[in-house]
């Protein structure tokens, strides 16, 4: 036993669901989180001797989401919720130094009818299965009245496909080598992306129940770190570069979206994707004397679940 000793801990809860409605008379918005919430501090005794009178229980962490999510003026922004959700809980219990809250933001586009796509006031639809991310650190170990933290936002499972204008060439031939070269392929890929945000230090509640938030600067509506609008131009450069580039490789195509991510976005220091390779695999089908496989013919495929490539890297601001 002695020689063991506790080196980590950190404790929350994971996949709060929350769906929140904000109305503004007959106009809604809506948005739907899954939230985790995990905390750092002096929490040891808790793991090394069973005392839980250092203990948030996680289902407190569960009814202070639900709470901020019902009167925080933030709930529409995925960062600046996390962020006031961090800063509440790192500055309401003394003993607790640091709030990881991550978070996902559901799709509920609203619903357009008619030849003028009228925007109906109160439905919407689930117009893709891809998520908006949001990761934030909130740090107090500094102390109480300095309050600084970390945002990382992103998009995951964003599904992509184009049928043409994707070339794979000049790869390394060798005993190993049965890949053809092609100049026209399908390209399917699973968009995964992060993108950094400078650290910023956050003003401290000063009202007795700790609820209080600004905004730090930079992260209103306007600001260099505008999530809503940064978000909005991320997902919008990934799709034109995945539609627009005549790819070379994955490797090339992502380090263009890379590029013009940072060229768009004076607030975000690095970005980093993970692009899946989802390869689609022309059917041969000379057994039948057809021909599928020279590029120009090749109409069926079979898409593969497994293996795939798996093309990532980091583009930061110099
Ligand atoms: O765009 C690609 N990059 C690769 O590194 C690679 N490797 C492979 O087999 N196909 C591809 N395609």
């Amino acid at each position: 036993m002695s020689e063991s000793v506790l080196t980590n801990t950190r404790y929350g809860k994971d996949l709060v669901r929350v769906f929140r409605v904000v109305r503004d008379g007959e106009f809604h918005q809506v948005v739907e989180y899954n939230v985790s919430v995990l905390l750092e501090g002096d929490i040891e005794t808790s793991y090394t001797v069973a005392d839980n009178s250092v203990v948030v229980a996680t289902d407190s962490m569960k009814n202070i989401t639900y709470y901020l999510a019902k009167i925080s003026p933030h709930i529409l922004s995925p960062e600046r919720f996390a962020l006031h959700l961090g800063t509440h809980i790192v500055s309401r219990y003394a003993h607790i130094h640091r709030a990881f809250i991550t978070l996902e933001r559901l799709r509920w586009s609203r619903i357009a009818l008619g030849a003028n796509d009228h925007p109906h006031p109160h439905s919407f639809i689930r117009d893709g299965n891809d998520r908006q991310t949001v990761e934030v650190e909130v740090d107090a170990s500094a102390g109480k009245d300095k309050l600084s933290a970390k945002v990382t936002s992103g998009i995951t499972d964003l599904l992509v496909l184009k049928s043409g204008g994707s070339a794979f060439h000049g790869f390394i031939h060798d005993e190993y080598t049965t890949l053809r070269e092609v100049d026209d392929r399908v390209l399917s890929t699973s968009v995964d992306l992060t993108y950094t945000f400078a650290p910023l230090s956050l003003i401290s509640p000063t009202d007795d129940k700790k609820l209080d938030f600004i905004v730090p600067e930079g992260f209103a509506l306007g600001g260099v770190w505008d999530a809503v609008n940064v978000a909005t131009r991320v997902r919008t450069a990934t799709l034109d570069i995945f539609a627009l580039d005549s790819s070379a490789s994955v490797q090339a195509t992502l380090f263009k979206m890379g590029q013009r991510v940072i060229a768009e976005n004076a607030g975000v220091a690095s970005v980093t994707y993970k692009l899946p390779n989802k390869h689609y695999i022309p059917v041969d089908m000379k057994y039948i004397g057809v021909d599928n496989t020279t590029p120009a013919n090749a109409e069926v495929f079979v898409p593969v679940s497994a293996p795939s490539g798996l093309i990532s890297a980091t583009i930061s601001r110099k």
